[in-house]
């Protein structure tokens, strides 16, 4: 399988790396100083595995259409890569999106009518050029998007399974993806803005019933939408706490970092999708705005 991976920084070139040792021909696409390094001294996996793999490695995507386009930009990025990706997507390309938050796959459905959400709880960090740590292994569950069931969603299983990426299929991905965006939408602003570790959420009775509360608000817009969940968000949320308790979350990260976040795609699009049906979110919509509030360097 053709598989370009757009977007190759931390969980991308961890997913490119797996597929690629795995025999798979893979290309990465992504910041010129980690394609340089990769084509120089190869993709160092270090972490939960080691090992050195030497994927093509570019700044811009091939012209020939892969048949896998895996999408693993930060959310905001989304439609700016895909316009520059789009003279390389055939009739035949699947997208696939392994990102957080809402309305990527949207974007991409207006590129391709082949398109496969995903979601991951692997953990990676980009530690330098051409190095990337595996900091937790997890699961990653593909589907058609929105739903349904298509062949082609489960070679993507089958091969990600025999490159060592524990993965699963789902015919209701979008019922996942919400349930991933739900729970982000508790933990990471609430990380973000208090600068705290996961675990500390699970300790404090009032931060985890305010984490309850911002969960319990956005499956109340998500069901309003006729979102069917896989898993109930507060059993999901509690999971992820207990299984992510060292993590300072990546919308920390990235406000550490002076970083834009995902935010917008996060609480903003249960904001957005809550105002569309009538619904008012003020927890999300006050945490959104806290959290824009940190990003903004004109605000100290
Ligand atoms: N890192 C993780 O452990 C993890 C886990 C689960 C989900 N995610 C999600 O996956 C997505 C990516 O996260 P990340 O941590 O890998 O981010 P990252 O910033 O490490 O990687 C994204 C990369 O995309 C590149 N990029 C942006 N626009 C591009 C373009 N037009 N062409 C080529 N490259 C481009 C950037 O240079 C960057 O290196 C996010 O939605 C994140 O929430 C990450
Ligand atoms: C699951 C999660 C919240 C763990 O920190 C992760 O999705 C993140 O950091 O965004």
């Amino acid at each position: 399988m053709r598989i370009y991976v757009l977007g190759a920084g931390s969980i991308g070139s961890l997913f490119g790396a797996l597929l690629s040792e795995a025999g798979e021909d893979v290309t990465l696409i992504g910041r010129s100083e980690h394609m340089r390094e990769i084509n120089e001294r190869g993709l160092k996996i270090v972490g939960i595995k080691e090992f050195t793999t030497y994927p093509k490695a570019l700044t811009e995507m091939p012209p020939e259409p892969p048949d896998l386009l895996i999408l693993s930009t930060k959310s905001h990025s989304t439609p700016y890569a895909l316009e520059c990706a789009k003279k390389s997507i055939g009739p035949n390309t699947w997208i696939l999106s392994i990102q957080n938050g809402l309305g990527n796959e949207e974007e991409a459905l207006k590129y391709s009518e082949n398109v496969l959400g995903g979601i991951t709880t692997n953990g990676a960090v980009l530690e330098k050029w051409g190095v990337v740590r595996w900091v937790g292994e997890g699961i990653t569950i593909v589907g058609q998007y929105p739903k349904g069931r298509e062949i082609f969603a489960d070679e993507v299983v089958k091969i990600f399974n025999k490159a060592g990426l524990k993965t699963k299929l789902s015919e209701n991905i979008v019922g996942w993806k919400w349930v991933k965006a739900i729970v982000n939408s508790a933990i990471n602003p609430i990380g973000a803005i208090l600068g705290i570790k996961n675990g500390k959420i699970l300790e404090e009775e009032y931060l985890l019933e305010l984490a309850k509360r911002v969960v319990k608000e956005g499956c109340h817009v998500a069901t309003q939408l006729g979102i069917e969940f896989e898993k109930h968000p507060i059993e999901f949320l509690i999971e992820t706490l207990e299984n992510t308790q060292e993590n300072y979350n990546s919308m920390l990260q990235d406000i550490k970092r002076r970083k834009k976040t995902e935010v917008d795609f996060i609480n903003g699009k249960i904001v957005e999708y809550g105002r569309e049906i009538g619904i008012e979110t003020p927890l999300n919509f006050a945490l959104w705005s806290l959290v824009k509030a940190k990003e903004n360097p004109q605000i100290k």
